[in-house]
């Protein structure tokens, strides 16, 4: 496609000789059988029907790839909050779903706010967008299995490369009964930070973040990942982290950061294993390394893609880096590892 003939091509024959393996990456597709429509600021185009299109025309590319995938990573909010609306998510849902069939290697979907305007976290669990069968499970280390009351799991595509996918609506006012203490007291930690009574409303506070389109991290995800982090220090695993909320600040607007993003901080920060986190949800993108060396990347949403461009990428893994080559508005990245996290061979 034309679009990516005039970038620098980073996959040059040396680094192609050391590749070992790759990943595909795609976020907020919000697919809607709808006319196009426009975010709540009203200053970016959202493309409701055409994200079809845009997912078809990425499930092809990755399809057609020299060095094929190993999965796909798809960053959430992959149905429009209004197909509940209009009572077409499950309709909306298959759709989507019978493009991803065409995808020749697996795909890991992970749950965004969206997941939870049209399906309750019970319906989604029981879903075709529960792909926690894919997990790893490690023997003799049962602390490194997630427990059943939140969407989290790990995976290890090539040797001593683990993806943990994390639950950001663990905490969260959405898609779950109001009459449960989980509700309740997710409710008491979104008002004792947010005195709006539109609570999606960011207005005025000093923790912009803490609105009800975002969500958090129960103490047990996070003592779980600690648990899967050890385990990879100890084996000198590298980790790439995938969340639909992005937790460092730096790499975009601060509204759409998950609410305890500096529990999940602290988490990360106390291993040397993790190399990268990917998320979705703020549909611009952005990207920033943290003082760890972590680096943080925020994937451009689909939705807001314009139907001459594209919004997906390819992650290329060497020993000693990842290059994403984004397609469309994704830009390319080279992401060195910390030197003592580098594969050494
Ligand atoms: N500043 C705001 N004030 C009130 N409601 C808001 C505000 N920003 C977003 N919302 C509401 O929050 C929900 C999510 O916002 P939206 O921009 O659609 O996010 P997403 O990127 O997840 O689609 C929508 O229902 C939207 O109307």
């Amino acid at each position: 496609l034309e679009v990516m003939d005039d970038k620098p091509n980073p996959g040059t024959l040396s680094e192609n000789s050391e590749r070992l393996f790759s990943f595909g990456v795609i976020a907020d597709i919000q697919y809607a059988d709808l006319e196009d429509g426009y975010n709540f600021q009203g200053n970016r185009r959202r493309y409701y029907r055409h994200s079809l299109l845009h997912l078809q025309g990425a499930i092809e590319d990755w399809n057609k790839e020299s060095s094929t995938p190993c999965c796909v990573l798809q960053l959430g909010d992959l149905i429009d909050g209004y197909n509940a609306q209009y009572k077409a998510s499950e309709k909306s849902l298959e759709v989507v779903m019978n493009a991803f069939k065409m995808l020749e290697v697996p795909v890991h979907h992970i749950w965004g706010n969206h997941e939870f305007y049209n399906f309750s976290r019970d319906y989604l669990t029981n879903s075709k967008l529960n792909t926690k069968f894919l997990e790893d499970q490690i023997v003799h280390h049962p602390e490194t299995m997630p427990s059943e009351n939140y969407y989290a799991y790990h995976f290890v595509p090539f040797p001593k490369f683990r993806f943990i996918l994390l639950d950001a609506y663990d905490l969260s006012v959405l898609g779950i009964d109001q009459s449960s203490p989980k509700y309740q007291q997710c409710m008491k930690i979104l008002r004792e930070h947010n005195p709006n009574v539109e609570l999606n409303s960011p207005q005025g506070l000093s923790e912009p973040h803490f609105v009800q389109f975002n969500g958090g991290f129960s103490q047990e995800q996070l003592n779980w990942l600690n648990d899967v982090l050890t385990f990879s220090d100890t084996h000198q695993e590298k980790v790439v982290i995938v969340s639909h909320l992005p937790i460092y600040p730096d790499s975009f607007n601060s509204v759409c950061l998950a609410w305890n993003y500096r529990d999940a901080l602290a988490v990360m920060w106390s291993h040397q294993c993790v190399v990268g986190f990917f998320a979705g949800h703020t549909h611009d993108g952005g990207y920033s390394q943290d003082p760890f060396g972590v680096h943080h990347v925020n994937l451009e949403g689909v939705i807001e893609t314009a139907p001459d461009s594209q919004a997906f990428g390819t992650v290329h893994v060497y020993p000693d880096k990842m290059i994403l080559k984004g397609r469309g508005r994704v830009p390319d990245r080279i992401m060195n590892f910390k030197k003592e996290a580098s594969f050494h061979f």
